[in-house]
């Protein structure tokens, strides 16, 4: 199982595939997860230099397929004489956080840097169908529980980089055959996951399977839509589009109504290139529909490059592993897939965080801080937030430079242990202010209410009022409405490291436990 983001091929002959290695130095993938569960995500800012191929294809952006995929191809299926030269400088990352103590990350450095980059071969075809047959046949696997399998590491993969508070509305789009089935699990799992998925699935199979699936989103009340009732402009409803119409057993050119289904995904990716307009992305299972898949895009450009591409198929037994060769990549923790390639570089000069808090005014406050403190603790441990005992112990040195660290507190904030297991880095140098073009290029590229904010704040120092703080606020949003504010006339510095003495890199593993005072 994978998911894949993709960016613009511009029609060059060039494919970035990470995908199934065969032999003895080659990167991890099953073919299996090519075969069943390769889910690609689209979001076309987004490189994924470190997986390239040649492809001899001098095809271009021809047909309105490559339209939708413009942006990359990605083959689940190789034919082992199309993609001989395939370089792969890989990167297989765990795209869970979630690293248990039974996952080894020394073992996970040792099997990636025996990954040799420049002989990599793949599955074709018919050794991916004669898996099929050996997992279906004396393996014992239903195809009922493959589809489970596998589209489990595609709801976790989607969750893993579209969180649902963020991209809530998902419409899955179903094709008549497996991969159709596919999105309809996917639909089930994003349910439970907190999504508020939609099903489109107009060519229904009367198989027992399928009737299942249907009953199990009917019960949920997952509402189906029909061609008709989609909007088409699929941007505005909704926030991703799982694209589970045709994977491997797709042939010809699309066929009503998915032709035009197709075409609407086409448009999507259109509106996703324009600056300014709000973006959808779109994941597509095994393969993007409409593409051969040994093929491609067989009028379009061969490129496939995005930061989102993961690769499931944990459950593949020895027995396949041994007899395909296949280098299986090292699964982190309980993970049923793992993520291909590097994540995405994230500017982080654009994250922001928009603080929306209830009403917090003077009468409210305990007289009491210890009380008030423990009236915080208890809504954070309401609200579900992660460690909400997390928290910077700072102290001062003899030589009157002061360190912070992470800790945990225990049964009151003054008890605390210093048994955090997340790693902190401290950075300890000279600083020096920005340059003021720096200054204002920062501060503008901020949404306005972060430069307000950042204003505002400052003056609490003076012991405003909530309502003051308010009222100067608006203030300031009213002065600020023609953009020319300037930092370096509100006296708003941007500090740097000039350089660094010392850089502390901690892992803290004992337990330290001191009393208030003490
Ligand atoms: N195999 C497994 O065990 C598992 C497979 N899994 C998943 O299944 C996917 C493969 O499934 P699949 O073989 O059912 O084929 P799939 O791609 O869904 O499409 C077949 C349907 O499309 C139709 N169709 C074809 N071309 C068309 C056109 N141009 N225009 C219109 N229609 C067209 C075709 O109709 P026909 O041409 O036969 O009339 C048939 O109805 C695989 O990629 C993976 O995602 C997982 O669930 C795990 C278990």
């Amino acid at each position: 199982m994978v998911v894949g983001e993709v960016n613009s091929g511009e029609g060059d002959a060039e494919a970035q595939l990470p995908l199934v290695p065969k032999g003895s130095s080659s990167i991890s993938m099953t073919c299996l997860c090519l075969t069943h569960s390769i889910t690609q995500t689209h979001n076309h800012n987004h490189n994924l230099p470190h997986a390239t191929t040649t492809f001899s294809s001098s095809l271009h952006n021809r047909n309105p397929l490559f339209q939708l995929f413009s942006v990359s191809n990605q083959f689940p299926l190789l034919s082992r004489a199309l993609f001989q030269s395939i370089i792969l400088r890989p990167r297989i990352r765990p795209f869970s956080t979630n690293l248990t103590a039974s996952y080894s990350s020394s073992a996970f450095a040792q099997i990636m840097a025996n990954f040799d980059a420049d002989s990599v071969t793949y599955l074709t075809q018919r050794d991916a169908a004669e898996i099929d047959e050996t997992l279906m046949g004396p393996l014992g696997f239903s195809v009922d529980q493959l589809m489970e399998l596998d589209v489990l590491s595609v709801a976790t993969s989607i969750s893993e980089v579209y969180k649902p508070c963020e991209h809530s509305r998902v419409l899955t789009i179903c094709g008549p055959g497996n991969n159709g089935g596919d999105g309809l699990v996917a639909a089930r799992h994003l349910h439970h996951f907190g999504y508020k998925p939609f099903v489109c699935y107009p060519k229904r199979t009367p198989k027992p399977l399928y009737a299942g699936l249907v009953t199990q989103l009917e019960a949920l009340s997952i509402p189906f839509l029909s061609v008709e009732e989609l909007p088409s402009d699929l941007s505005n409803d909704f926030d991703v589009v799982i694209d589970a119409m045709f994977g491997f057993s797709f042939h010809g050119s699309p066929r009503p109504p998915f032709d035009d289904l197709i075409q609407r995904l086409v448009s999507l990716h259109n509106n996703n290139n324009q600056i300014g307009q709000k973006r959808s992305v779109i994941v597509s299972v095994d393969i993007p529909s409409g593409w051969h898949v040994e093929e491609g895009d067989v009028d379009g450009a061969k490129k496939f490059c995005g930061p989102h591409h993961f690769l499931g198929g944990r459950f593949v037994p020895p027995a396949i592993a041994e007899k395909y060769k296949l280098i299986l990549p090292p699964y982190p923790g309980t993970s049923m897939c793992v993520r291909i390639g590097k994540p995405p570089q994230i500017d982080i000069s654009a994250l922001r965080e928009n603080y929306i808090s209830p009403e917090f005014l003077e009468e409210q406050v305990e007289v009491d801080p210890i009380n008030q403190f423990h009236k915080w603790f208890d809504d954070a441990l309401a609200a579900g937030l992660k460690e909400p005992n997390a928290m910077a112990l700072s102290t001062v040195g003899k030589d009157g430079k002061p360190t912070a660290e992470a800790m945990l507190f225990g049964k009151c904030l003054f008890v605390f242990a210093c048994y955090y297991c997340f790693a902190l880095v401290r950075v300890e140098g000279p600083v020096q202010k920005v340059s003021d073009e720096e200054s204002e290029q920062y501060f503008h590229s901020r949404p306005r209410g972060s430069q307000i904010g950042a204003i505002v704040s400052k003056q609490v120092y003076f012991c405003l009022t909530s309502n003051q703080i308010v009222m100067y606020g608006n203030d300031m949003s009213h002065e600020m409405v023609n953009n020319s504010t300037s930092p370096l006339d509100l006296d708003l510095e941007i500090w740097y490291f000039s350089t660094i003495s010392s850089i502390a890199f901690f892992f803290p593993l004992f337990l330290l436990c001191c009393n208030s005072g003490s």
